[in-house]
């Protein structure tokens, strides 16, 4: 599918393994959705543009490449989003940082919105939309819904674990913007979590139940 990418990385699959541990607690959790975030926004940012600068090496002067004057917001899914935007800002320390807050309805699984705040002039971002998980795909969908009503207008998507039936609406939905998976999981129970997932990403990160 053009504009959706899931990771390969040895790395970012071996530190998965161990989120889907039942016996990993909150704290090294916390940690490892951090790390995974830091890898996974070090391959969504590939295309980031660059330009030369001029600079003044101790032996002479030279132009070299930098990230172009383009700015970035990152705005996490709250709460499990949370989780993921320190590991964003490490690799883009200047970014501006949005906050969306919705949450699974228990029985329709479709998302309610209770907060939306994002930076100014986002029509001139890249915008870095964070949740781990992905499952009916309500909640990512309805996130860029927002952003693209508030003039968003390239958006990247970060979620640590897919499942297939989320992928696919959130990418018929907005076939523009780029989908950056950790692991394609098998699908939903009945009760719409990832299988095998990793359980509930939000009170795992939190440690609430
Ligand atoms: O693709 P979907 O079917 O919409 O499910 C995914 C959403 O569910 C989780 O949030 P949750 O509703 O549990 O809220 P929380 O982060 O506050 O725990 C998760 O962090 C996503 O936002
Ligand atoms: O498996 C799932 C599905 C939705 N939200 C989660 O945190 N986990
Ligand atoms: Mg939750």
């Amino acid at each position: 599918m053009e504009n959706v990418f899931v990771m390969d990385h040895p790395l970012i699959q071996h530190k998965i393994s161990m989120l889907r541990d039942c016996r990993t607690g909150t704290n090294e959790f916390r940690k490892l959705v951090e790390e995974i975030a830091v890898l996974m926004g070090y391959e969504a940012f590939r295309d980031l543009p660059l330009m030369e600068v001029e600079v003044r090496t101790p032996i002479e002067s030279c132009r070299t490449p930098m990230i172009s004057g383009k700015k970035l917001a990152v705005v996490p899914i709250l709460r499990a989003g949370l989780g993921m935007v320190s590991g964003i800002l490490t690799l883009v320390p200047s970014a501006k940082v949005g906050h969306i807050g919705l949450y699974r309805d228990p029985v329709t699984h479709e998302p309610k919105e209770y907060y939306c705040k994002l930076p100014e002039s986002i029509e001139q971002r890249v915008v870095t939309v964070v949740d781990p998980m992905l499952a009916t795909g309500g909640s990512a969908e309805a996130a860029v819904n927002f952003i693209k009503e508030k003039g968003g207008k390239q958006i990247k998507f970060l979620c640590i674990i897919a499942a297939p039936e989320g992928l696919e609406r959130l990418h018929r939905s907005h076939p523009d913007i780029q989908i950056y998976c950790g692991h394609l999981d098998r699908g939903l129970d009945e009760n719409a979590y990832i299988c095998p997932g990793l359980g509930d990403a939000g009170d795992r990160i939190f440690g609430t139940k």
